[in-house]
């Protein structure tokens, strides 16, 4: 059997390199057909992973204390998942907020366990309510387990729901419960609770939560580019991505690192290096500017392919630089130096911060991991090649390649290795494309082999996956000329669309040219990433700034324009900011007279609920539905309810503060959802 296995494998392999050798062929580049083909057998090697994990998880339905999952993939269950844990006992505290749905949920935990002590483990289902604010679904699967166990007393499900709401814990949250259907459990929120929440974010704009992320360290690994090759727009996929989720947890309380997995290191620099030493001899003190370092590298994977010499003298360089050679150091510093001046403008502009920490920097740990690998047998010879077969997974990794140098897949087990035993880290993300979903399960699941991670661990890791970019053709995101789009033309060209957009509005009349200028940057890089983060991560996505700059729908120019529009409100109507801190400490906001402010102000508590239903899947785009519903509840409201009102007959004009406190209410939130999408808001526009 393990011939046979082996032999396979070896066929595999075979038939890779035919293809990798097919594939070079003239008639293969630039194959529109082809690209789409691939991006198909990604997108279905995608879903096949999926069902597969899937199939793992409910044959393994004991759950195991460290969750390893691709995110969206293999959905840690709230109930074992460590970060989750919520402020169980929903002590009222003034540092946070309190997430509504959980609380209830929480409550009717309780309720059923103590309806059912002797029946542990019945589900606990609440979703928002048809006719009530959240609806509890559990008396019918309850009747259904419990007539399973006891066939010969029948359950009816509306006499469990009784049962239930029998024992529900009287609780501020909770104003009243009915039943409904056939044991539907409405849930209605007191208005005095929620008065109280919202005087809260008054005073205190959106607190977070209370989860249990305090001294909880984060890893995330984002953006990513390769020295001397152009960053493209999967990377800017991954930046942004990347950076709204740590600006999530950052704002949870997590202790966050934010990495740059900068590909800095291996045989692409020894090419590099030995075609500057013929072409660009002052290589030791200079190097040549980023747009010819990048043709430089263009031509120099065509001379590695085709010259033999080149090719041993490209060798020869990775080995100097491998073993830390000054000179060949010295060049590779100098490359390093432009490529990271040119991606630092991206992150300057789009307010990313990062921390460079490139493959290069696992160099020494990589040997040690080699010797471990080799100490504990678990790698095989194969050809000259040191590898690795990790179980369910077809594909072994390449630890050490024949000529003895490392690989991708070396510097990502040291990288692992580093971040689980000396970042002690409790939680590991990796922003990447998908079509590298493989490579992040042979690195998970080696690292578990190697046992860096152990069953008694309980640290998390995430391959955040993306799909591809594609332009508004449905083809490769090119530039006219054909070319692939530079990251800072397509900057440059959003703001510019951005500008013309404000002036098609007449905005350039009314605002200063300082305003104008912050309008036109918030715009245009707000567009982009709320376009990126609005959509499901995991499908492709379509770049298009037609798309992005519509002022209608869920888009960042509407979001934009609907917070300047809700915070304008109060100062047109010459209110100072004293005055609504004061009025928000003193007046009663009794919205319990009014549905259309009740139902408003239900709507903004919930955005606790949403942002800690993100750690879930890392799934951004549930952020941006939850700011349109937002918006949508607001615009109701606004319609329908006067926050001035002029009286017709002597003209005199009468504030109604509570709405106006409504409106503040909403644009804090905002504001905070802005923030975690990385987006800046303003105050005119
Ligand atoms: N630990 C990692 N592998 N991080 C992602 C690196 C991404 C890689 N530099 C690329 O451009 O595809």
């Amino acid at each position: 059997m393990e011939n046979i296995v082996q032999h396979l494998t070896q066929l595999e392999e075979h038939v890779k390199h035919l293809e990798s050798q097919l594939f070079d062929r003239p008639e293969f580049q630039n194959n529109t057909r082809l690209d789409q083909l691939r991006t198909e057998n990604d997108k279905l090697n995608f879903r096949a992973n999926i069902l597969v994990r899937r199939i793992e998880d409910l044959k393994s339905k004991q759950p195991t204390k460290s969750a390893v999952h691709n995110s969206g993939v293999n959905k840690p269950s709230k109930s074992n998942n460590p970060h989750f844990i919520m402020n169980g006992e929903l002590k009222e505290d003034d540092a946070y907020s309190v997430c509504v749905q959980n609380s209830v949920q929480h409550l009717l935990d309780q309720a059923i366990k103590l309806a059912y002590p002797n029946n542990q483990n019945l589900p606990v289902i609440i979703t928002p309510g048809k006719t009530s604010d959240y609806q509890c679904n559990s008396a019918m699967p309850i009747a259904q387990k419990l007539g399973q166990e006891n066939a010969e007393s029948p359950q009816n499900p509306k006499q469990i729901a009784q049962t239930i709401v029998q024992h529900i814990p009287k609780h501020p949250i909770i104003d009243s419960v009915d039943i409904s259907g056939p044991g539907f459990i409405n849930i209605h929120i007191a208005p005095t609770f929620v008065s109280k929440q919202i005087r809260k974010i008054l005073l205190n704009g959106a607190l977070p939560p209370n989860i249990n992320s305090k001294n909880k360290k984060v890893v995330i690994d984002f953006s990513s580019p390769n020295i001397a090759k152009e960053m493209h727009v999967g990377h800017l996929r991954s930046t942004i991505i990347g950076d709204s989720i740590a600006r999530l947890l950052e704002y949870l309380g997590y202790n966050v690192l934010r990495l740059n997995h900068l590909g800095d290191w291996g045989t692409q620099f020894g090419m590099l290096i030995a075609h500057l030493q013929d072409k660009f001899p002052e290589y030791l003190h200079n190097s040549p500017p980023i747009h010819d370092l990048l043709t430089f590298y263009k031509t120099s994977k065509k001379r590695f392919d085709d010259e033999p010499d080149f090719q041993k003298r490209a060798y020869q360089n990775v080995v100097k630089l491998q073993s830390y050679d000054p000179d060949i150091i010295h060049a590779w510093q100098l490359i390093c130096e432009v490529s990271r001046r040119d991606f630092e403008y991206i992150y300057r502009e789009l307010d990313i911060r990062i921390i460079d920490r490139g493959e290069s920097f696992y160099q020494p740990m990589m040997e040690i991991v080699v010797d471990e690998l080799e100490q504990k047998q678990l790698l095989k010879e194969e050809e000259g090649r040191k590898v690795w077969f990790l179980p369910g997974i077809t594909v072994p990794m390449t630890i050490v390649k024949s000529d003895g140098g490392f690989t991708y897949d070396t510097s990502d087990m040291a990288c692992i290795k580093q971040r689980l035993l000396d970042e002690k880290a409790d939680w590991i993300i990796y922003v990447i494309d998908s079509g590298q979903s493989l490579h992040m399960q042979s690195v998970f699941a080696g690292a578990k082999l190697a046992g860096w991670i152990n069953e008694t661990s309980d640290v998390r890791i995430d391959h955040v996956g993306f799909g591809v970019v594609l332009g508004e053709d449905g083809k490769k995101l090119k530039s006219r000329s054909g070319e692939a789009i530079r990251l800072r033309d397509l900057l440059d060209e959003g703001l510019q669309r951005s500008l013309t957009k404000l002036k098609e509005k007449e905005r350039d009349k009314v605002l200063s040219a300082d305003e104008l200028s912050k309008a036109q940057k918030s715009v245009a890089y707000g567009c982009i990433k709320y376009a990126d983060l609005s959509k499901s991560r995991t499908a492709v996505y379509e770049f298009s700034f037609d798309k992005m700059l519509d002022d209608r729908g869920n888009t960042a120019v509407y979001m934009l324009y609907a917070y300047t529009r809700i915070r304008s409100i109060a100062r047109n109507a010459g209110i100072k900011e004293e005055t609504l801190k004061q009025k928000a400490a003193e007046i009663d906001l009794d919205f319990e007279t009014d549905q259309r402010e009740f139902k408003l102000a239900k709507c903004i508590l919930r955005y606790s609920d949403v942002f800690v239903r993100l750690l879930d899947d890392l799934f951004m785009h549930a952020l941006c539905e939850y700011m349109y519903q937002l918006a949508t509840a607001f615009t109701d409201f606004y319609d329908k309810c006067y926050c001035i009102e002029k009286d017709k007959i002597t003209g005199e004009t009468t504030i109604n503060y509570r709405r106006i406190l409504l409106c503040e209410a909403t644009a804090n939130v905002m504001k905070q959802c802005f923030e975690i999408l990385g987006i800046q808001p303003l105050q005119r526009m």
